[in-house]
């Protein structure tokens, strides 16, 4: 499947602006993915595999390999060449790209810390973060999805990686990896809900807050005799119960099932940075889709 992928299809950007220059990686992983290539693999979402790699300059660097598209390889460029553009410091870097026909992969700098959820839920493994850490990571990454939303280029970011991707990949991906299902805004299910925007990457980092704040997964089963109860109700039940009240309030905040009820990054931003006593309780979140 990855063997398609060569030295001469990856390219790098140049650090002074758009243009394109071949990258030359590792043999490891530019030869046959079923012999010797493309070995180290370090997860998977939504979109593809990713893989850990090297370039000739001794540079770590993950590869994602995204799922068979149907685009036309057209949007593909033109919307690396808008994500490459960005650059923050809570933003992973995309460093160069593939394309090869059908074949597309992401180059991005390699994060060395691992993923976030290990340190969340890590339960002895890992290291385990006490809440100043947890607040300073979400500020991160609020920081991060707001300058992305800052009107530079809203199409592009209203669906992230999503718009790579045809819909039905979507929806078949989302439901292998179950682990992604659970962040992702209702509208991009019930239609009726309204178009999709920049305000479902603000329910995906809600859920995300609402996990940091109780340490528990989106899916996992609230309590022993509760097995069933919607997380986001439990969670604004915990309110009086002494858990991390601010990111709680905060995150009920941002999951509101109806778009515009949510607030926009800088506003959580605005809430993540202020006076705890400024902040609002939310509305109860629903459990079925408002009519
Ligand atoms: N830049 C990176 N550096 C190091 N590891 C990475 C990097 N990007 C991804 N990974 C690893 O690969 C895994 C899958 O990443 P990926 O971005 O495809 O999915 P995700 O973030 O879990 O979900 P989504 O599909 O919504 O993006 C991550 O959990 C992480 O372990």
């Amino acid at each position: 499947m990855y063997s398609a992928i060569r030295g001469s299809d990856i390219r790098l950007r140049s650090p002074m602006g758009d243009n394109l220059a071949p990258i030359h990686m590792e043999k490891k992983i530019l030869s046959n993915g079923s012999k010797c290539g493309l070995k180290d693999k370090l997860g998977e979402g939504g979109y593809g595999s990713v893989f850990k790699g090297r370039l000739r300059s001794g540079r770590e660097v993950a590869v994602k390999i995204l799922k068979k598209g149907e685009s036309d390889g057209q949007d593909f460029i033109s919307e690396v060449a808008t994500i490459g553009r960005n650059h923050h410091v809570n933003v992973v870097e995309l460093i160069g790209f593939c394309f090869n026909g059908s074949k597309q992969a992401l180059v991005y700098d390699f994060t060395h810390n691992g993923s976030l959820d290990k340190h969340i839920f890590s339960q002895g493994q890992g290291m385990s973060l006490d809440c100043k850490k947890l607040y300073k990571i979400a500020l991160g990454i609020a920081r991060g999805i707001e300058y992305l939303h800052r009107g530079i280029t809203p199409k592009v970011f209203d669906f992230g990686l999503a718009r790579l991707c045809p819909m039905e990949y979507n929806i078949v991906s989302l439901i292998a990896a179950r682990g992604n299902l659970g962040y992702m805004a209702p509208e991009l299910v019930y239609k009726n809900l309204g178009g999709v925007s920049y305000k479902a990457d603000v329910y995906s980092f809600g859920k995300l807050l609402m996990e940091m704040a109780t340490r528990r997964k989106n899916e996992d089963n609230v309590t022993g005799c509760l097995s069933h109860t919607y997380f986001p109700l439990w969670v604004h039940d915990q309110l009086n119960k002494g858990l991390d009240i601010p990111m709680i309030i905060i995150a009920l905040w941002c999951i509101q099932w109806i778009p515009s009820e949510r607030s926009s990054m800088r506003k959580v931003l605005e809430m993540l940075e202020g006076d705890v006593h400024d902040l609002q309780i939310s509305p109860k979140p629903l459990f079925y889709p408002p009519r």
